[in-house]
């Protein structure tokens, strides 16, 4: 037993003779590919960063609402709107336009009760119809092949922006940031395209709702979005394989074929890791450079965890997990020395936080991990908690925050509490990290809502289908229904639908909001069009317009140089990433009660608050806060550090 071990003094890699070679067959670099996506990143030692803090007691809960308590919502989006409102008036009172109504328009989004469970064949024959013709006028245009590279933008006063190219689609099980190269769909004219816009929103949309709010298969457990984030080898990969060995989801076998090879490889330490770090690079490196996704049950959820790297190279894939999560887990190294690097000198366990509160993550649990290597000691426990607390409090602005001693690596106080007799049982009698987890809430779901699936990995692509994992944030996506992809607007019609757990066709052919979708989808797909960060909506008045310029209320970081009328950086939104451009500086507003106190400044210092527009490269599918949180909050990064986050207040062209 693991546990038993004593692990601060082993020599991990004197471990190696312990294993019989090959017992059990093929190594892994047989069977592991390396995804595509990880190769466009050039990793370097961790540089220290002083960055991307809010000083001066300032904290990101003046500016970013909280998610509200679900039990306080109602499951309907009107009503979640107006506690959006309660929550940040700021957002309400300065607002240019009045907020949207987001309440789903009668008719269109509730047909009779009792309909068939959809399926390409009991379609309305016109909707088949219709969509057959325009994917026949699609099929009829010539198939565009790659095009050559097109130059880069010169992009000045940013050295790393990160400008979207033409790259390969990952093939990764994880989301990728790598692809967006977005072509908006080729030869056509911007008069086109308004008009194809136009007609997609003033179309009929045909949801056929199966499934009633947040109902639930017999047996199924609610889901969790869980993102594990922290400084880069606080131990997050070996603390998240190791529970999965806990909890029975990795085979002895297979976890037997890991403590072999990560042992012949010198990497013995990292054998648990190797359940979520699956490339080969990787596990080479023994860095986490992607998001990795599996699920594991609780007692109360079914989680959907998402290992983010901590490396500052990986920040955007932190963000891309960071972004789909209801609830984080922030694990911090108790190893002396160690912390202090991750949480002083700008170390990424602070800008990790910023981020999952500028992304609108509100629930946390810090564990403080590798315990064994302080002996357990309430002391060390003591003097990492009180740092954390009063930062995550203080700058960070999350409310409550709950901590847990651990050891990823002698898999302690898990998912079973500690033994009596155990060292730290000595001074922590409280719950596990997996009792924590399940004390976390699962926030209200926007089921009622518009559909919006934000597309986090594009598995496979044909002309004819794509694969696609996507996480639905509003609404509900259904098997056989017609859909759109945003922004260039590509005609699709549902084939098959799974959730993360694999269940076939959701069972019922759906996958609500929260949920991880596996979307397969037919329709004519020019090469190289459709990317992460895409969205598939609906048609409909509720449909998502893509737009290329927009009014933001944001907060400038602890930044260096202000940010002005034409400072460029890059757009983060969910889970896309693209070059923008702020445009004009309209006002510099308080942050508590939103009053403009500066029209047209000429800088937005750090800490500041204002009011921007902003321009993207190209058209992007986002919206307003207001119309779905998901889409409309936004990180800004420039030379590899987050420089300003807030939300969409409105589209302006
Ligand atoms: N002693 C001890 N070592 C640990 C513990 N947890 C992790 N480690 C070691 O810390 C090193 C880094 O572990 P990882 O799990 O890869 O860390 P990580 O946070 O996932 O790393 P990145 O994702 O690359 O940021 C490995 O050598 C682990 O064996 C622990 O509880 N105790």
């Amino acid at each position: 037993m693991s546990r038993h071990r004593n692990f601060q003094n082993m020599n991990y890699d004197d471990e190696r003779d312990d294993y019989e070679d090959d017992e059990y067959g093929r190594s892994y670099e047989d069977e592991v590919s390396m995804s595509p996506s990880t190769s466009e990143f050039m990793y370097r030692r961790p540089r220290l960063n002083t960055h991307n803090q809010l000083v001066g007691g300032t904290t990101l809960n003046d500016f970013i609402p909280e998610e509200a308590d679900p039990d306080d919502l109602p499951n309907d989006v009107v009503d979640d709107e107006d506690l959006f409102q309660m929550d940040d008036v700021q957002v309400s009172t300065i607002s240019h336009a009045p907020p949207s109504s987001t309440a789903p328009p009668s008719g269109l989004f509730f047909p009779p009760p009792g309909l068939p469970p959809p399926s390409i064949a009991n379609l309305p024959a016109e909707s088949i119809a219709a969509a057959n013709a325009e994917l026949a006028e699609k099929a009829a245009k010539p198939f565009t092949p790659l095009r050559a590279k097109e130059p880069k933008p010169v992009l000045p006063n940013v050295s790393n922006l990160r400008v979207s190219e033409k790259v390969q689609r990952s093939t990764s099980k994880s989301p990728s940031r790598a692809a967006p190269a977005a072509t908006l769909t080729p030869n056509t004219s911007s008069s086109h395209r308004l008009q194809q816009l136009a007609a997609i929103s003033s179309a009929p949309s045909t949801p056929k709702r199966t499934r009633k709010g947040n109902e639930r298969g017999a047996g199924e457990r609610e889901s969790l979005n869980l993102v594990v984030v922290g400084h880069v080898d606080a131990g997050k990969s070996t603390l998240m394989g190791h529970l999965l060995c806990q909890l029975g989801c990795v085979d002895q076998r297979t976890m037997h074929k890991y403590k072999q090879e990560s042992a012949r490889s010198g990497k013995a330490s990292f054998a648990f890791a190797w359940v979520l770090d699956e490339t080969e690079e990787e596990r080479s490196r023994g860095v986490t450079m992607d998001i990795a996704r599996t699920t594991f049950e609780t007692d109360r959820y079914r989680v959907v965890l998402l290992d983010a790297p901590g490396h500052k190279d990986f920040i955007p894939n932190m963000i891309t997990g960071a972004s789909q999560a209801d609830a984080a887990l922030l694990v911090a190294n108790a190893t002396r020395g160690e912390f202090e690097t991750g949480f002083e000198n700008g170390g990424q366990t602070r800008e990790h936080a910023m981020l999952l509160r500028a992304l609108g993550v509100s629930q946390l649990v810090v564990a403080v991990n590798k315990m064994d290597t302080v002996d357990w000691s309430k002391q060390r426990y003591s003097e990492v908690e009180s740092a954390l607390r009063a930062f995550l409090a203080k700058q960070a602005g999350f409310s409550a925050v709950r901590f847990v001693p651990v050891s990823g690596l002698a898999g302690e106080n898990l998912v079973k509490r500690v033994d009596k007799g155990h060292p730290l049982a000595s001074w922590y009698t409280g719950k596990s990290l997996v009792e924590h987890i399940d004390e976390f809430t699962a926030p209200s779901r926007q089921t009622d809502g518009a559909l919006r699936a934000i597309i986090n990995d594009v598995l496979k692509a044909t002309p004819q289908q794509l694969t696609v994992t996507a996480k639905v944030e509003s609404g509900e996506i259904e098997v056989g229904e017609k859909v759109y992809i945003m922004p260039n607007a590509d005609a699709a019609i549902v084939k098959a639908v799974a959730n993360d757990s694999g269940r076939e066709g959701a069972s019922d052919g759906t996958c609500g909001a929260g949920e991880q979708a596996l979307l397969t989808l037919m329709g004519t797909f020019e090469q190289d069009t459709i990317h992460v960060g895409h969205v598939v909506v609906r048609a409909g008045k509720d449909t998502l317009i893509p737009g290329r310029r927009f009014v933001a209320r944001i907060v400038v970081f602890d930044v260096l140089v202000p940010l002005m009328r034409g400072t460029k950086a890059e757009l983060y939104a969910h889970s896309l990433c693209e070059p923008c451009t702020i445009v004009k500086l309209t006002a510099v507003v308080n942050k508590a009660s939103g009053e403009v106190i500066k029209a047209n400044p000429r800088c937005l210092t750090r800490q500041q608050s204002g009011r921007v527009e902003i321009e993207t490269e190209r058209e992007v599918a986002i919206e307003s806060f207001t119309a779905c949180r998901a889409l409309g909050r936004i990180t800004l990064r420039a030379n590899g550090q987050t420089i300003a986050a807030g939300i969409i207040e409105e589209k302006i062209a």
